[in-house]
């Protein structure tokens, strides 16, 4: 069985990283892993600021499509670890989320982003979908804290 996610107001729209459960990271909070995410693409500090300042995901989002401002040079070797930190840490600070996420069982998680081919399984299905992947790891990680 397969869970496809994508919009934050449909079913399972939680494990969205637009959906609002907010993350303390570095010391700072975050509104949404995707405040976050996008933050972490940049060393600037004001446009990291302003990132995790924007008005809501999508803007974030923006700001971080952004090419104004450099992007580190070590981003694409980063980027899969930055987002399984901000997912580990979403699920460990919101419990409901982490009953949710257990609730999948070993269903396959799919983030169904038409557009996205890499964090999700684009407009096909063809997709990497390294959200999914992550959520997978992040729900095993809590079945086997949860079994002790
Ligand atoms: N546009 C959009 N709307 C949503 O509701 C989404 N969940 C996403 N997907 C997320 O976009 C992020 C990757 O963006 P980059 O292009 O790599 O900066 C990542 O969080 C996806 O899960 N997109």
């Amino acid at each position: 069985m397969a869970i496809a996610f994508y919009s934050v107001a449909e079913p399972f729209g939680e494990f969205s990283n637009f959906a609002p459960y907010g993350v303390e990271l570095d010391g700072r909070w975050y509104p949404t892993v995707e405040h976050y995410f996008q933050a972490m693409k940049f060393r600037d500090a004001g446009h990291a600021e302003a990132i995790r300042r924007a008005a809501n995901p999508k803007l974030a989002k923006q700001l971080g499509h952004s090419r104004r401002i450099p992007l580190r040079d070590d981003w694409e070797a980063a980027k899969v670890e930055v987002m399984r930190t901000a997912v580990r840490k979403k699920f460990a600070t919101h419990p409901a989320l982490a009953a949710l996420l257990l609730g999948t069982g070993d269903a396959e998680l799919i983030e169904a982003a038409p557009s996205d081919y890499f964090w999700g399984c684009g407009q096909h299905g063809g997709g990497q979908n390294w959200l999914g992947r992550i959520l997978m790891e992040v729900r095993a990680e809590l079945r086997s804290q949860a079994e002790g």
